[in-house]
């Protein structure tokens, strides 16, 4: 008979998976996956089921990666949770596998899992396309998602390094320098909006720097360098109207094909980057509701008189949203990262096996 799995509790997922150690194990396993080589990985879109009475779904998100013999899958649920809610809105577990005897070998937490690892595909999207001077990051929602954005966010990101400085300088956004010529380091300013503004003062009191509250995105988001949207809105809260262009925008919420958060004309505009081409096109209502509110379409069709015909429907006066390229392709380098653009990197969250990383594994063994 097989040994009983080990159990991993939240606590300790979140010990053993550190940034440092997430960040090039995602890039490595994401390069890996844009090459569709299912000698390598599979993992399929996932499966959602619906739990329509309560506003909720179901996903079950299966994965194998042959080489480092992990097989495994997380299963998660996702619910539009009321405004101030104590219940999660996010839960998931992971389940690992003997990859060639078949049975569980461990159960882990998959809510801290979900929480650093979409943070960190964030962040690494950010890396490649945030313009090379970011000074002001902007968060949209409070919840879980946020707050893990913005750990890792200033974590990467702080402080910004300026080595062409001839003289010191005044400016409020220095904090610090040391002499002329040296690199000067300067505070990342990061501003909050939640749909209550009370959300966003207690998001900002669990902070240690300061954080400025914002009472409308709008206010939040001018000016912005690097925008994170982590929201469980439905119809779009960030315009590309008020959106600097060159910034970049990681999308985190609106998972669903009806669900949105960015409206069609900041979809247009920004070279679309996701982590999965399939997994966008079944699921992202950023993507999939792009452009088609007003649509006119005209075809021919052979009647049974054999006389063509053109009939006019409604036809797209804005094409859908493209997408340029998954984030692993520019991993890889089969894709620029076009940071003289605006750039959205809309995440799904269909990536996550990375969370069975060596170290977890270790501990098992
Ligand atoms: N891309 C990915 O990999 C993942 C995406 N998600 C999605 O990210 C979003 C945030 O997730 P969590 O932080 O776990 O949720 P949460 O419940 O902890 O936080 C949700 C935030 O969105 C705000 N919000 C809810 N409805 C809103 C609306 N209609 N308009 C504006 N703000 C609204 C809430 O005030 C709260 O600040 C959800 O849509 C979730 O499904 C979650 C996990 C992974
Ligand atoms: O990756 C994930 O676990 C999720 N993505 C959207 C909701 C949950």
């Amino acid at each position: 008979m097989s040994e009983s799995p080990v159990l991993l509790n939240k606590h300790e997922v979140e010990r053993l998976l550190t940034y440092d150690d997430l960040i090039p194990r995602l890039e490595s396993v994401m390069g890996k996956f844009s090459k569709r080589d299912s000698s390598e990985i599979i993992q399929p879109v996932r499966s959602v089921v619906p739990i329509q009475q309560h506003s909720g779904f179901l996903g079950v998100m299966p994965a194998y990666l042959a080489a480092e013999g992990i097989l495994c899958t997380k299963i998660v649920t996702f619910y539009q949770r009321a405004e101030g809610s104590s219940l999660p809105s996010t839960q998931a577990t992971v389940l690992l596998f003997h990859p060639e005897h078949g049975h569980v070998t461990a159960i882990m937490d998959g809510e801290a899992i979900t929480a650093k690892r979409t943070a960190a595909v964030s962040a690494i999207s950010a890396k490649l396309f945030k313009p090379a001077l970011s000074e002001v990051l902007c968060i949209l929602g409070s919840g879980q998602q946020a707050r893990s954005h913005y750990d890792v966010f200033t974590k990467l990101f702080k402080f910004k390094e300026v080595t062409s400085m001839k003289t010191g300088n005044t400016s409020k956004s220095f904090k610090m320098c040391f002499c002329v010529c040296d690199p000067v380091l300067y505070t990342l300013q990061v501003r909050v909006w939640s749909r209550r503004k009370e959300m966003a003062q207690r998001f900002v009191n669990d902070l240690q720097d300061p954080v400025t509250v914002c009472s409308s995105v709008k206010e939040a988001v001018i000016g912005a360098d690097v925008i994170v949207t982590a929201t469980g809105a439905s119809q779009p809260i960030l315009f590309g109207e008020w959106v600097k262009p060159g910034a970049h925008i990681a999308a985190v919420g609106a998972c669903r094909p009806d669900w949105r958060e960015l409206d069609d004309v900041l979809m247009r505009e920004a070279v679309v980057y996701v982590d999965s081409r399939e997994g966008a096109t079944a699921e992202s209502g950023d993507i999939i509701l792009s452009g088609v509110c007003i649509t006119f379409h005209q075809y021919n069709i052979a009647d049974l008189s054999h006389h063509r015909h053109t009939y006019s429907t409604p036809k797209s006066l804005f094409s859908q949203a493209e997408v340029f390229a998954e984030l692993g392709e520019v991993l890889n380098g089969s894709f620029p990262a076009r940071r003289e653009k605006t750039t959205v990197f809309k995440s799904l969250g269909n990536l996550f096996f990375h969370s069975c990383d060596p170290k977890i594994k270790n501990k098992m063994f």
